[in-house]
C-alpha cells in the first residue's frame, strides 16, 4: 500500500514505536515500513546507512523518470513502479476552486499529474491560489527534499478515496486501507463463537483502560475516551501510534487541553456538517427520484387523459346508439300495443264466433300434439315400409326374372321330357310288337291227381304225351304246377305297364272248369291273382308318376251284363282295399253253380274293367286306357257236364260265347277282313282289347289230372291256335290336351 512521510514531531514519541516503524502520512493514512526505511532521517538522525538509503531512493526516483519519459504524452500514472525500497512523498494541493492536485517531488522539483499533459512541474502561480493540505515547510523547500521522507504510493481514484477539511490543516485526502486490525472479542458460550466486544464494554478491560489512560495523559486535549478507544482499535491497541495520529491531525494543540477541545468540537462540527451534506445529498437524490417519478406520473396522467378522451368519445357514441335503440324500442312498443289491440279485437271477434272454452282449446292442443307425434311415427313407419317395399320389389323383380328364366328352362325340359317320353313308349311298344301283341301263357294247375301225360321240357314248351299220341305245344311262357301266383303275374307286367302308357290291354283266362282260371285271375285272399296284382301295380305306377294325374275307375261285368251297384256302374278306386271291395261285390254277383266237374263252377264270364285316365302335367298329354281282366266260364263240353235245364241253357250260352271268341281269334289269325266281334256279347265287349289297337294276354289253364286229358288237349290246341295271331300295330290312346 501507499506509504507516506511526515514531518517528525518528537523523537521521543518515535522511539516508543518499537520494531515496526509506523508513519502518519499527510493525507492521514498509515503505513508500515521496514525498520530499515528512511524513517531514521525523518527522526533527524544521520548515519551512513540512512544516507545510502537516501541515495537509493534518489536513484529510484531517477529511474522513475525514465518510464515517465517513455510514456510521455500519455496520461495517467506510471505503469510499473517498484515501491519496495523507495518512498516518495505525495502531496495534495487543493485549489480554491475545489480542484485537488496530486503532487510529488522529483529531483527537487514539485511535479503533479495533469490529465492532458501527464506529469508536469507544478505551476508556480498556483501556489497563491490554494493550499497544500499537508502544507509544511519542507514542501516549500524542495532543496530539503533529501531529508524529507520520500515515499511512493499507488494512489487510486476510487470510492475508498475522499477528502476532508481539518481545521488548521485544510483539506486532507482520506483513503480507507485494507488493513487487518486487532479486535477484542469475547467467547459466547451459547453460540460457541468469538463475538466482537462492544466499544463501551472495552473500557472495562484493564488493558484498554490503561491504553486510554496513557493516551489521555499524553494528549490532555483528547477528552473523549471513545475517540481514543476507537483510535486504539485502528492502531492495533498501540497507544503511541494513537498519540502520533492525533499529533498528525491536530498538531501540538492536542497537548493543550483547551485548543484540543476546540479541535474536537470543530471536528464534531465537521462531522455534523458532513452528515448534513450527506443528508442533503440523499435528499437531493430522493428529490431527483421523486422528480423522475413525478415525470413518470405526469406521462401516465397524460396517457390516462388521452384514454379518458377516447372513452368519452366512445361513450358518446354508445349513448347515441342507446338513444337510437330506445327510439326503436319505443316504436316497437307502439307497434306491439297496436298489434295487441288488433289481437284483442280479433280475439273478441273470434270469441263471439267460436265460444270455445279454454279447456276445449287445451284438449284440442293436446290432441294436435298427439296427432303430430302420430304423424311423425306414421311418416317413419311409412318411410321404413316404403324402403322395405323397395327392397321387396327389387327381390320380386329378381325373382320374376329368375322365374321367367326357370319357366323357359322348364319349357325346354318339358319339351325334352315329352320327346323322351314318347321315344320311351315308342321303343317299348316296338319291343312289345316284336314279341307279339297277343301273348299266350299256359299254366298247369297244381293237382295231386296228376298224370304223366304232360311234360314241360322248357319254360316255353309243353309236351302232351298220351296214348301213343305225343304233341308238342309252344307258348310265350309255360307255368308248371309249382309256379306261384307271383311268378305268373310277372309275365303280365309288360302288358300292365303298357296300360299305364295309354294302351288298351286285356288279360283272359281260358280253360275247362276246375283248371284254375279263377285261381289265376282272382286268387285267394292269401294268394291274390292277376286281377288284384295288376290293378295294384297300375295304382303304384300312377302314384310313382307324380307328374301324371291319374283317374282310376273300376267296372265289373258278368256275362256281358254290368254288375249292378246301387246307383253306380263304376267305382273310383284309389287303394287295394277299394279293389278288394269291388272284386268281392262282383264275385258275389257272379253266377255260380255246382256242376259234375266242379262243385262251385263259374257259370258265367266275369269281366273286371279298369279305366285309367292320365294327364301329364309336364307334357300335357292325356291318356285313356282300359285293363280288361276276364275270367271266362268253363270251356268244357256240355255233354261232359251233364247239365240239364237252366244249366244246359247256360252251358249253351257259354259255349256260344267261347265259340264266338274262338271265331274271333281264328279271324284274327287268318287276317280276315271281317272279325266277328258281334257274334257274342263277350267278343263284343272284348273287341277293344282284341282288335288291332290293343294288347292281349291269354292264360291257357290246364289240369294235370289224367281224367281231364281230353279237355287239356283241346285247351292246348285252342291256345296254340291263338298263339299264331298277330293283332297288328297297337294304337296309343294318348292325345295332347290343349290348355290347362
Ligand atoms: N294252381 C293251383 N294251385 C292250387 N290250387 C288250385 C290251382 N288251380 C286251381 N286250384 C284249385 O282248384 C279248384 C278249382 O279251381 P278254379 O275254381 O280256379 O277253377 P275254374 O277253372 O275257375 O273253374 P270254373 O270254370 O268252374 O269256375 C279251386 O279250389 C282252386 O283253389
Amino acid at each position: 500500500m501507499g506509504t507516506g512521510a511526515s514531518k517528525s514531531h518528537t523523537a521521543e514519541k518515535q522511539k516508543t514505536q518499537g520494531n515496526e516503524d509506523k508513519r502518519i502520512v499527510p493525507n492521514g493514512s498509515a503505513s508500515t515500513l521496514p525498520a530499515s526505511s528512511s524513517f531514521g532521517k525523518q527522526m533527524g538522525q544521520s548515519n551512513p546507512e540512512e544516507d545510502e538509503i537516501a541515495e537509493d531512493i534518489e536513484q529510484m526516483v531517477q529511474n522513475f523518470n525514465r518510464p515517465l519519459e517513455s510514456t510521455e504524452g500519455t496520461a495517467g500514472m506510471p505503469i510499473t513502479l517498484e515501491a519496495e525500497d523507495v518512498s516518495l512523498t505525495f502531496e495534495s494541493f487543493l485549489h480554491r476552486n475545489g480542484t485537488l492536485y496530486t503532487c510529488f517531488i522529483q529531483n527537487g522539483t514539485r511535479l503533479y499529474f495533469d490529465d492532458e499533459k501527464g506529469i508536469v512541474p507544478f505551476p508556480q502561480e498556483l501556489y497563491s491560489e490554494g493550499n497544500f493540505i499537508n502544507a509544511q515547510k519542507e514542501t516549500q523547500k524542495p532543496e530539503d527534499s533529501k531529508e524529507a521522507i520520500v515515499s511512493f504510493t499507488s494512489y487510486l481514484e476510487n470510492e475508498r478515496t475522499s477528502s476532508f477539511n481539518i481545521p488548521g490543516k485544510g483539506m486532507v485526502m482520506t483513503y480507507i486501507f485494507e488493513e487487518r486490525i486487532n479486535v477484542c472479542r469475547y467467547f459466547d458460550s451459547e453460540t460457541g463463537v468469538w463475538l466482537i466486544l462492544p466499544l463501551l464494554w472495552e473500557m472495562n478491560l484493564d488493558f484498554t483502560a490503561r491504553c486510554v489512560q496513557q493516551v489521555k495523559e499524553a494528549l490532555p486535549a483528547i477528552a473523549d475516551y471513545k475517540e481514543i478507544l476507537a483510535a486504539l482499535r485502528h492502531c492495533n491497541y498501540d497507544p503511541d501510534e494513537v498519540i502520533s495520529v492525533f499529533f498528525a491531525i491536530f498538531g501540538d494543540s492536542v497537548e493543550n487541553s483547551t485548543s484540543g477541545s476546540e479541535n474536537i468540537k470543530e471536528l464534531d462540527l465537521q462531522r455534523d456538517l458532513q452528515e448534513k451534506m450527506k443528508t442533503i445529498d440523499n435528499l437531493n437524490k430522493k428529490l431527483e427520484d421523486q422528480e423522475k417519478e413525478l415525470e413518470a406520473l405526469r406521462l401516465k396522467c397524460q396517457y390516462l387523459e388521452e384514454e379518458k378522451a377516447n372513452l368519452i368519445h366512445q361513450s358518446e357514441k354508445l349513448y347515441k346508439q342507446v338513444a337510437e335503440l330506445q327510439a326503436e324500442h319505443d316504436v316497437c312498443l307502439l307497434e306491439i300495443d297496436r298489434i295487441h289491440n288488433l289481437d284483442v279485437q280479433t280475439q273478441s271477434q273470434e270469441q263471439s264466433i267460436l265460444p270455445l272454452k279454454k279447456e276445449t282449446l287445451l284438449i284440442i292442443l293436446r290432441q294436435a300434439r298427439e296427432l303430430n307425434v302420430c304423424n311423425y311415427q306414421l311418416k317413419a313407419v311409412t318411410t321404413s315400409t316404403l324402403s322395405e317395399i323397395g327392397v321387396h320389389l327389387s327381390q320380386l323383380k329378381n325373382t320374376k326374372e329368375n322365374f321367367k328364366r326357370s319357366s323357359n328352362e322348364m319349357e325346354e325340359i318339358r319339351a325334352l321330357y315329352k320327346k323322351e317320353s314318347l321315344e320311351r313308349r315308342m321303343l317299348y311298344n316296338q319291343l312289345q310288337e316284336l314279341r307279339g301283341n297277343i301273348r299266350v301263357f299256359c299254366r298247369c294247375r297244381l293237382d295231386i291227381a296228376k298224370g304223366d301225360h304232360l311234360e314241360f321240357p322248357t319254360d316255353e314248351e309243353i309236351i302232351f304225351n298220351y296214348n301213343e299220341s305225343k304233341k308238342k305245344f309252344q307258348f310265350d311262357q309255360v307255368f308248371i304246377p309249382n309256379c306261384s301266383q307271383e311268378d305268373v303275374f310277372e309275365g303280365t307286367l309288360p302288358i300292365i305297364q303298357s296300360c299305364a302308357d295309354g294302351y288298351n290291354v286285356s288279360i283272359l283266362a281260358y280253360g275247362q272248369t276246375g283248371s284254375g282260371k279263377t285261381y289265376t285271375m282272382m286268387g285267394t285272399e292269401q294268394e291274390p291273382g292277376v286281377n288284384i296284382r295288376s290293378i295294384r301295380e297300375l295304382l303304384r305306377i300312377c302314384r310313382d308318376r307324380v307328374k301324371v294325374k291319374y283317374t282310376t275307375k273300376l267296372e265289373i261285368r258278368s256275362q256281358g251284363m254290368s254288375v249292378i251297384f246301387p246307383g253306380l256302374t263304376e267305382v273310383e278306386v284309389l287303394t287295394e282295399e277299394d279293389i278288394r271291395k269291388v272284386m268281392s261285390l262282383g264275385d258275389k254277383n257272379r253266377m255260380v253253380a255246382s256242376t259234375k266237374m266242379n262243385t262251385e263252377s263259374s257259370r258265367s264270364h266275369l269281366m273286371v274293367i279298369f279305366h285309367l285316365t292320365g294327364v301329364d302335367s309336364i307334357s300335357g298329354v292325356v291318356s285313356n286306357a282300359t285293363l280288361t281282366l276276364c275270367d271266362l266260364a268253363g270251356s268244357e263240353r256240355i255233354s261232359k257236364t251233364e247239365a240239364k235245364g237252366q244249366r244246359l241253357i247256360e252251358a249253351a250260352a257259354i259255349n256260344k260265347s267261347l265259340t264266338a271268341l274262338g271265331q274271333v281269334f281264328s279271324a284274327l289269325k287268318n287276317h280276315s277282313l271281317h272279325v266277328p266281334y258281334r257274334n257274342s256279347k263277350l267278343t263284343h265287349l272284348l273287341q277293344p282289347s282284341l282288335s288291332g289297337h290293343a294288347k292281349t294276354c291269354v292264360f291257357i289253364n290246364i289240369s294235370p289230372n289224367m281224367k281231364e286229358v281230353g279237355e287239356t288237349l283241346s285247351t292246348l290246341q285252342f291256345g296254340s291256335s291263338i298263339q299264331q295271331i298277330t293283332l297288328g300295330k297297337p294304337t296309343n290312346n294318348s292325345s295332347v290336351k290343349l290348355g290347362p
